[in-house]
């Protein structure tokens, strides 16, 4: 045995311990499939197999744990220490290989990039998420929301399918405020879109599933044509959006010139806001970012921000059909806040549905929109543990399962909202809970998303009581991109008694 290669798993540098120690000491090396280490374990496995060969895994290691795969040493981290040491390193920023499988579709945006130009972007983008910005956005949100509940203006009960109905609900919402463009009259577009991205999924799947697929020359010679279409499909809307948000813009600009007063900043106007994307196209102007970049930009937003927030609204209203009682007291909470007209719906008024929040928070403990995020180390890492990572390790951090580790959660496979009351939080640990990362780069758009999901639920909810059509027990979840579920998640609404 080679103690500093492994050589079965293509030469493989072995982790370390700082004290000399074997590693499993610290950190258990999960068995392989074949004789290539852990190389080929999921080798031709679909979305459904994947996410069960995690879970099984975790249940079977029960502590953060090695393997040893194609070139590279992969570190699984199941607990909240583990994950406080990963996201808290400086020079831990770098994603993991596997996120190279989206660049063909978001090429080296926020998401994907690394170092400078992270840095750069990062600082570009940061302010269109300001909270005097997120508060113009919450207009729409709530435009957007009462558009939803419209289109069941004649029922007093439906059954509705959340996977088909939410999605377009956040595309809508994200191209309006971020880009600045309706989608009223571009519904179509926007489904085809929605179904690119699907196929995206199945590529990354793909690569994910067979390591020799993980070097791009051999993809590109076998697979990348199969799939060359959606990605096409899908940077066809964005350049379409970039495109139309320019014309308007230039509209705006000048309407607003036209009307300026002599001591008046148009672009600090109450009245009317601008897009995230305008930011980028000031920067544009400024010679800080090219068209390329904007579009990288636009990608990533438009992708990040309605893929996510749609998962958390279906299993958000899926969590309220299953739980009544929850479901009563979020009602009680709005019935004391939310005016039967919905019209002092704003941010200062959502901030005061504390319940809500729990309920939010519960759901994306149990069902993490991203269930997966992965980095990789550049050089040696060291961490507190005491393992020594040599440069290329592959850190996965496993969000399900830390947010159901029963080390940080009692009952975890249970729905309780009042964990995430004040006085049941202190003793847990801060990185037991991470749905939206944490450090440097974390979620950018959390705030965003937590006004856009509590805005629809505020609306349906004051409307609608929701009644459960599906059993989660029978779901077969998915890996993806994010976390989903083979079946539709459905509900019951039927209409409130109006006092
Ligand atoms: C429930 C909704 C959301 C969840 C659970 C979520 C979760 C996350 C997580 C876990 C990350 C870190 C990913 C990683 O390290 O690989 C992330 C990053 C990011 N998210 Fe979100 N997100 C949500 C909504 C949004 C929205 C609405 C936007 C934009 C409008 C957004 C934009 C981004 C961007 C740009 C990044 C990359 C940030 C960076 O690396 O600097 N997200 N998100």
């Amino acid at each position: 045995k080679n103690k500093d290669y492994n050589v079965l798993c293509f030469f493989t540098k072995r982790v370390k311990t700082v004290s000399g120690a074997p590693v499993e000491t610290i950190a258990p090396i999960a068995p392989g499939r074949t004789i290539f280490g852990n190389a080929f374990d999921v080798y031709g496995f679909d979305h459904a197999a994947i996410f069960q060969h995690q879970r099984k895994r975790a249940k079977e290691m029960r502590t953060s744990y090695l393997e040893y795969g194609m070139g590279a040493a992969v570190y699984n981290i199941l607990d909240a220490d583990n994950m406080e040491a990963v996201l808290n390193d400086q020079n831990l920023i770098t994603k993991s290989i596997v996120y190279n499988f989206l660049k063909p579709a978001l090429r080296t945006g926020l998401l994907t990039s690394t170092d400078k130009k992270w840095h750069s972007r990062r600082k570009m983008i940061t302010p269109t998420f300001h909270f005097n910005i997120l508060s113009q956005f919450e207009e729409i949100f709530k435009a957007e929301s009462i558009k939803f509940v419209q289109q069941f203006a004649k029922d007093t009960e439906i059954d509705i399918s959340l996977s088909e109905l939410i999605p377009r609900f956040t595309l809508n919402s994200i191209c309006e405020t971020a880009m600045g463009i309706k989608l009223d009259d571009m519904a179509e577009q926007g489904d085809r879109y929605r179904d690119n991205f699907s196929m995206i999924e199945k590529c990354f799947i793909r690569r994910v599933s067979n390591p020799l697929l993980w070097f791009d020359k051999i993809y590109n010679m076998f697979v990348a044509s199969e799939f060359e279409s959606a990605f096409r499909g899908v940077h066809e809307f964005s350049s379409e959006i970039i495109a139309k948000r320019r014309t308007l813009l230039e509209h705006e600009i000048k309407t607003r010139m036209d009307q300026q007063t002599p001591d008046e900043d148009i672009y600090i106007n109450k009245k009317q806001r601008f897009a995230m994307l305008d930011t980028l196209i000031f920067a544009e102007q400024d010679g800080l970012i090219d068209h390329r970049g904007i579009c990288e930009e636009v990608d990533t937003l438009m992708f990040e921000g309605f893929d996510t927030t749609s998962i958390g609204l279906i299993f958000g209203l899926m969590n309220a059909s299953l739980n009544p009682e929850a479901q009563r007291k979020c009602y009680e909470e709005l019935s004391e806040h939310i005016a039967d007209d919905l019209s002092n719906v704003d941010v200062n008024q959502l901030s005061k549905l504390k319940y809500m929040d729990c309920f939010v928070k519960e759901t994306m403990r149990l069902f993490p929109s991203v269930p997966i995020m992965a980095r990789q180390t550049v050089r040696e890492t060291q961490l507190s543990n005491g393992l020594i990572l040599p440069p290329y390790t592959q850190i996965v951090m496993h969000v399900f399962d830390v947010h159901r580790n029963p080390k940080h959660w009692s009952h975890p496979d249970e729905f309780q909202p009042e964990r995430f009351l004040p006085e049941n939080y202190q003793d847990r640990h801060t990185y037991a809970y991470v749905p939206f990362s944490a450090g440097q780069r974390n979620c950018i758009g959390q705030k965003y998303a937590m006004l856009e999901m509590k805005t629809l639920l505020v609306v349906l909810l004051k409307q609608f009581e929701v009644l459960p059509l599906v059993d989660p027990k029978e779901f077969v979840f998915h890996t993806g991109i994010t976390l989903r579920t083979k079946n539709n998640v459905k509900v019951k609404l039927v209409r409130r008694q109006q006092n």
